[in-house]
């Protein structure tokens, strides 16, 4: 398919789980920081044990934080990346970027649901040119981890400023439609479809998964 696309891996909860991927060279480690999430990482691990993980690509997923929260997480934590997946607005992100370590980059998520076009074009402007990435989700009242595909073919209609992220309920069913993109997304965001349950990886899945994407 792709061999320079990266492959994100969220909602993980166990570390061993952790080490293996890490072991298999997945790109990106997706932690929830979402109390209502089932997928809410500090319901297994500790700030500590995130941080003792060898890897500098830890991302926290963050839904509607405080931004001094988000900052004393992510110094404990030592993460590398921010996602905002709420309805962060400009001046919470300037004031995010202000306030976090520089070298923490910032992925800010656009929800997809029955938005018009112009008004998805609107919003992608509306995002300060500080954050490092976009991502693109459905959208859910869950805010996210819902296993379910926006239309993707909306992307092909709208220009996309940053390097984006493309997310939501992406599987191996799927990802043969991702060839229809025009502007190809540097990462996938991989979760519900990879797993047991929630929170629990299907690992055999995603090393299969990882194979196909860097040999097809
Ligand atoms: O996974 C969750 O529980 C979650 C909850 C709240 C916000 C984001 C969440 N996860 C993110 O959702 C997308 C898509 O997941 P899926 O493939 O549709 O299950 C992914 O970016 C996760 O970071």
């Amino acid at each position: 398919m792709n061999s320079s696309l990266k492959i994100k891996v969220c909602g993980l909860t166990k570390l061993n789980q952790i080490e293996e991927l890490i072991t298999s060279k997945i790109d990106f480690l997706g932690f929830i920081f979402y109390q209502k999430s089932p997928r809410y990482v500090l319901n297994s691990l500790s700030l500590e044990d995130i941080r003792s993980l060898k890897s500098n690509s830890k991302v926290g997923v963050f839904v509607n934080e405080t931004v001094k929260k988000i900052v004393e997480i992510s110094e404990k934590a030592d993460l590398n990346f921010i996602q905002l997946h709420g309805d962060e607005n400009e001046d919470y992100i300037n004031d995010l970027r202000e306030k976090l370590n520089n070298k923490i980059g910032i992925i800010k998520v656009i929800r997809i649901g029955n938005q018009s076009k112009e008004e998805l074009q609107k919003t992608i402007n509306q995002i300060p040119k500080t954050i490092n990435y976009l991502l693109f989700d459905t959208d859910s009242r869950a805010f996210g981890g819902t296993g379910k595909t926006f239309n993707w073919q909306i992307l092909n209609e709208i220009e996309i400023p940053k390097p984006y992220f493309l997310s939501g309920g992406i599987s191996d069913e799927n990802i043969h439609q991702l060839t229809t993109i025009n502007h190809q997304p540097i990462a996938l965001d991989i979760n519900s479809k990879f797993e047991i349950e929630p929170g629990n990886k299907d690992l055999k899945k995603i090393k299969k998964f990882k194979n196909n994407i860097e040999f097809n």
